[in-house]
């Protein structure tokens, strides 16, 4: 897929508060972005902003070249696609309906589901191990479950660029190694670019970190971006790194 979502000097303000100052970042598809950063340090206000969904201060958010207030929706739904933190579901409706939302900017001129669109639906819903609750009422779903829904709504959507806001706070610990081994997966043809609180989890699966702190930030792979010294920094808190067959650790204390 040739893809690259790029900013360029990128500030973000919310309530008067200077949240992001100055990012310049590329992302092309192949990397799996994790955003790292204290509670309120402004990574959902990012997603946010990546997705088109709320405003900028200053600088550019690029899409294949094109700036993103100059997509059309329907273009820029099949480009890039946003899960948020939370699923407000209004109504009852099955989760099988539920996911085929995400087909909807694929149907040019609206117009019904095919079977096209339920196979990739229950594809997705297949892929999130939730194919048993097709018939279900998401009202009637766990938070995990409904967040796994969410996913698979994306999947169906299937867009280049997939912003995921904290995928696995829902997760017990064996759903979120599946659910991180399956983002990392999708990084193989997408770009993804994910928030998390769980710095081991970064570590382990993100081919890339953005650690924001107040007033800076550090962008690299995971590996360099990484380290007790910038988490001591980000965090207010210290790190110790424990490495065990190949997998980082850092522990708070
Ligand atoms: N619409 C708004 N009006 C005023 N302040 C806002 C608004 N949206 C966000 N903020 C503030 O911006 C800051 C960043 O919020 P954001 O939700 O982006 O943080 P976060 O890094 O995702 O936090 P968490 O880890 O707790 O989810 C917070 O202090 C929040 O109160």
């Amino acid at each position: 897929m040739n893809f690259e979502l790029r900013t360029e000097h990128l500030a973000l303000a919310r309530g008067g508060q200077q949240l992001i100052d100055d990012l310049n970042w590329r992302v092309p598809p192949g990397e799996f972005w994790c955003i790292l950063g204290q509670n309120g340090v402004g990574k959902t206000s990012l997603l946010y902003a990546l997705s088109g969904l709320a405003p900028i201060s200053s600088g550019s958010i690029m899409l294949d070249d094109k700036p993103l207030h100059a997509w059309p929706a329907q273009a820029l739904a099949l480009k890039r696609g946003f899960m948020p933190q939370q699923q407000l579901d209004s109504f009852p409706s099955s989760v099988l309906a539920t996911v085929l939302v995400g087909r909807t900017p694929h149907r040019l001129g609206g117009g019904w589901d095919s079977d096209a669109d339920v196979a990739q639906a229950e594809r997705a819903l297949a892929a999130v191990g939730l194919t048993h609750k097709a018939k279900m009422d998401v009202l009637t779903l766990s938070a995990g479950e409904r967040q796994r829904v969410a996913l698979a709504a994306l999947l169906a959507q299937a867009p280049a660029l997939m912003l995921l806001d904290e995928p696995v706070a829902h997760q017990d610990v064996s759903q979120q190694l599946a659910m991180m081994r399956f983002i990392r997966e999708l990084a193989g043809k997408h770009a993804v670019i994910s928030s998390c609180h769980d710095i081991d989890l970064a570590a382990r699966f993100a081919t890339h970190v953005l650690l924001l702190a107040e007033g800076r930030h550090w962008l690299g792979t995971a590996d360099e971006v990484l380290s007790v010294d910038t988490l001591q920094q980000a965090f207010d808190c210290r790190f110790e790194l424990l490495e065990s067959g190949g997998v980082r650790s850092f522990i708070p204390y």
